[in-house]
């Protein structure tokens, strides 16, 4: 240390002991006797010195920092305030809690969150360690003993609990939006109001000065000047000395601003006052955050007067350091459950408001909602108050009724819901934007939101190296509960350890695809049913015991979609998991038969069907289904779509089937008039030619495939170069396709005829076109009508722009047409023969 500096230290040492105990009065203290006057230099009054042994008392007021202090003189606090000045420009004035930027601040709302803030509080200024005292009132997050505010306020004071001298740090933790910075920006005004809160930095990710750490010590150093009296001339004085101090590196700037000018003061009576850090993980740079937090954990252990709270997501880096060697039993942590009561009294007292401040709301009765929808959102909250938050900020919209908006809310596949989990989507967007290897992400998150399964289960179902799941999650901590390996080792149940969503609400995000896009896992993303398979193969590899009992359900539930998508699967594992299942003590019957059906379904998708052998006629239902399948030679996982169909339905129609393969005595669905072929045909084609209009008006003329489910089905399906648009012209082609031959199989219709017109001209003449099948097989069509019908088959040839160029271009020669529907028709009268269906059904050339 330079020889002046090092004189000046002693006479800064001497004035700190001469102050005027009034003044410490005014911070926190009792009244003690007054120090000694400070000692003058270089013309200057010294500074006053700290009061003394006084008692403590956190009744008295807050401070005004801008008045002086007494004992100083004009000059010295001239030089102070130029002192201030050079930190106040270098500083993140924005970050502070109640900067007016950041208005208006998340804070919990009243009689929310009281006993988490009155253990933090307890901790903050008693030193009670807040688990100790958690574990006398265990339940701090449950539904019954959450107290009023005014209860917890007075009891801050009056906590009694072992002291916690020996930690200064304690880490809140939640996953994003759990409600910690609305419980931090609390806990600061609280602090404030009691002259204890020493400083606080509020990080947002991606800010101009709140994003990164460059003046995170140097804004703490700042407001701890103004606020602590005793800490003023040491750290102003460091800066008039070296100004440069305040771009220095963090772990100078902690020590230099902060950790040695309040060394400077020890006094074994002083209460600490306490720094707030919130939202640690949006500071710039993962490196930087682990260096905060070795910086602070370095200068909290020599004895200086001030306790850190910080507050982050639980990103796994962050963790790391915090179980560390370095963090070894020297922070406390707090984890940000769960509220569903605190959620409950937020959105009730919410919508009390909006019913009194809405217009529109006069003749609505109270309660609004009612209670079992005000029940039904707490229960989609899953506790946390960001989804509670989001949908308040969408019902309170002036420019609407709530009464609507609150029905968008509540209708799972309202064409509003976008708009009102805007603010969640961005959020969980954002986070899993900024994972490692997205690609590999997405299976794994499908598996995740679907099924209970434990890291290394995930591991093991995806042939990934061992641990390689939990690296690929890292990321996503704040989304997604992932037990430490210590547990997921643990023998102690099977689903307490696996891996869980935080909050519903990303469940129904990653399965909606117009919410999560590419991060969809949703029953659409049809390329990704490989994943099934694997599953299946991994459930079928664990030992038929009582514990996976809980995984029949899902078994159950799985999506046909996946299923048919991939035939192989029942093919290759229908055995294996029947007798999987079969082997339980209890076997689940219900599952069983499921799966036994699935796997009968797909043997009549995969001709012959050798299984029936009586010579009776199927019901129209059946029939719809086999001339999809043996005529238009479609496959099992397109007849719901083609036909509107729900999996259930086709499994009820076809495995009417089932018993008869099986030598059971009940007939067949009896014949009944209209099961005549052409009929069948005919009310087929009508049906499609609807489907393929409704796509036409849907999709607004193909300009937005995605409105078409058969265009998102079949773009999913198919491999991922396949455009969407693309898609659309696939499957209307198909369609028209399906029509053309259809309607030649039908008698003579003017119904249909009438129809055929209604298909938009555009839908037959894309780049793809049907329109040359239909003109073909519908003028064959119209020959068989009794009268002559060659004006009508003049007219709709007509229909066909620039016919023979079109036709020329594309090389199409109508004999291969009508070489391909002979082909077509004997495949499936070979088909009516091989099933021993009656010669009725059989088309006549
Ligand atoms: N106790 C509460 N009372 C009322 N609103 C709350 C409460 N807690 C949180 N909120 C609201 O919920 C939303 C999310 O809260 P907050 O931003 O505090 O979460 P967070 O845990 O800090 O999230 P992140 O990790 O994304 O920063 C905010 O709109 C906030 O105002």
């Amino acid at each position: 240390m330079p020889a002046d500096h090092h004189q000046f230290g002693i006479a800064q040492a001497r004035a700190n002991v001469g102050n005027d105990g009034n003044i410490i009065n005014n911070y926190r203290l009792g009244g003690g006797r007054g120090g000694a006057g400070g000692e003058g230099r270089n013309g200057a009054g010294g500074e006053g010195g700290q009061g003394m042994d006084s008692s403590p008392s956190l009744t008295s007021p807050p401070r005004d920092t801008t008045k002086p202090l007494p004992g100083q003189g004009i000059l010295t606090q001239i030089r102070l305030r130029h002192r201030i000045d050079i930190l106040h420009r270098s500083v993140a004035l924005e970050a502070i809690h109640d900067s007016a930027e950041s208005f208006p601040q998340p804070r919990c709302h009243p009689d929310t969150r009281t006993q988490m803030l009155r253990h933090l509080q307890g901790w903050a200024l008693n030193g009670i360690d807040p688990e100790s005292d958690m574990d006398s009132e265990s339940d701090v997050e449950s539904e019954s003993n959450v107290e009023s505010e005014s209860d917890s306020e007075s009891s801050i004071f009056a906590m009694d609990g072992p002291a916690d001298p020996e930690t200064n740090i304690l880490w809140l933790y939640g996953p994003a939006g759990a409600g910690k910075s609305a419980i931090m920006q609390t806990l600061a005004a609280q602090l404030r109001d009691a002259g204890r809160l020493g400083g606080s930095f509020f990080f947002k990710r991606g800010h101009a000065m709140r994003g990164n750490a460059k003046t995170l010590f140097a804004t703490i150093a700042y407001q701890l000047a103004l606020a602590v009296p005793w800490l003023r001339t040491p750290i102003s004085q460091i800066v008039e000395n070296d100004p440069s101090i305040v771009v220095r590196s963090i772990a100078i700037q902690i020590k230099t601003l902060i950790s040695d000018p309040c060394r400077s003061y020890v006094h074994e009576n002083c209460d600490p006052v306490v720094i707030l850090i919130d939202g640690l993980d949006e500071c710039e740079g993962q490196e930087v955050q682990e260096e905060i937090l070795h910086a602070i954990q370095h200068s909290s252990k020599h004895p200086i007067h001030l306790r850190f709270i910080l507050a982050s997501r639980p990103e796994a880096h962050i963790r790391e350091v915090f179980n560390s060697a370095v963090y070894a039993g020297s922070y406390r942590s707090f984890n940000v459950e769960q509220s569903f009561e605190d959620v409950r009294k937020y959105l009730r007292d919410e919508f009390l408001r909006i019913h009194r401040e809405h217009r529109t709301m006069a003749k609505i009765p109270v309660p609004w909602p009612s209670w079992d929808v005000l029940e039904q959102l707490v229960d989609n909250s899953s506790g946390h108050f960001i989804y509670a938050a989001t949908i308040i900020k969408f019902i309170d919209d002036k420019n609407y009724r709530p009464t609507e908006r609150l029905e968008v809310v509540q209708n799972p596949n309202s064409s509003g819901l976008e708009s009102a989990f805007d603010t969640l989507d961005q959020l969980y967007m954002t986070i899993l934007h900024s994972a490692q290897r997205q690609s590999e992400l997405i299976p794994i998150l499908c598996a995740i939101s679907y099924f209970q399964l434990v890291a290394s289960d995930i591991d093991q179902l995806f042939e990934l190296a061992e641990g390689e799941t939990r690296l690929l999650l890292r990321g996503l901590h704040s989304l997604l509960d992932v037990p430490s390996e210590s547990e997921d080792n643990a023998d102690d149940g099977y689903d307490k350890h696996s891996i869980s969503l935080h909050h519903a609400s990303f469940g129904d995000f990653l399965r909606n695809p117009d919410r999560s896009g590419d991060f969809c896992v949703g029953p659409f993303q049809r390329r990704r049913t490989w994943l099934l398979s694997r599953l299946i193969h991994f459930i079928v590899s664990l030992p038929p015991s009582d514990a996976v009992a809980e995984l029949f359900p899902l078994i159950g539930s799985i999506n046909p979609d996946y299923i048919f998508d991939q035939g192989e699967i029942l093919s290759s594992y229908n055995d294996k998991l029947a007798s999987w299942l079969k082997n339980m003590r209890s076997p689940p019957t219900d599952v069983i038969e499921l799966w036994e059906d699935y796997a009968f379904m797909v043997s009549i998708d995969n001709m012959p069907w050798s299984a029936f052998k009586q010579n009776v006629l199927p019901s129209p239902e059946l029939l719809r289904i086999f001339v999809l399948l043996g005529f238009l030679h479609h496959q099992l996982f397109q007849i719901p779509i083609k036909l509107d169909l729900s999996w259930t339905d086709l499994r009820t129609t076809l495995c009417s089937l089932r018993s008869k393969s099986v030598g059971d005595a009940q007939v067949l669905p009896v014949h009944q008039p209209q099961t005549a072929l052409p009929l069948v045909a005919r009310d087929l084609a009508l049906q499609l030619i609807r489907k393929m209009v409704k796509n036409h008006i849907d999709t607004d003329g193909g300009v937005n495939p995605s409105a078409s489910r058969d265009a998102v089905l079949l773009f999913n399906h198919s491999d991922p170069s396949v455009v969407l648009e693309a898609a659309y012209t696939r499957s209307q082609y198909e369609l028209g396709c399906d029509i053309s031959h259809l309607v030649r199989l039908s008698p003579p219709c003017p119904v249909l005829y009438r129809e055929l017109w209604s298909i938009p001209p555009s839908e037959i003449w894309s780049f793809r076109p049907s329109g040359y099948a239909l003109i073909h097989h519908v003028s064959k069509w119209l020959e068989s009508f009794p009268d002559s019908m060659m004006e009508l088959i003049t007219l709709w040839q007509q229909a066909l722009p620039d016919h023979d160029r079109h036709r020329i271009s594309l090389n199409l020669d109508p004999n291969d047409e009508e070489r391909y529907w002979h082909h077509r028709v004997k495949r499936y009268n070979n088909t009516i023969v091989r099933l021993n269906l009656p010669d009725s059904l059989k088309i006549i050339l």
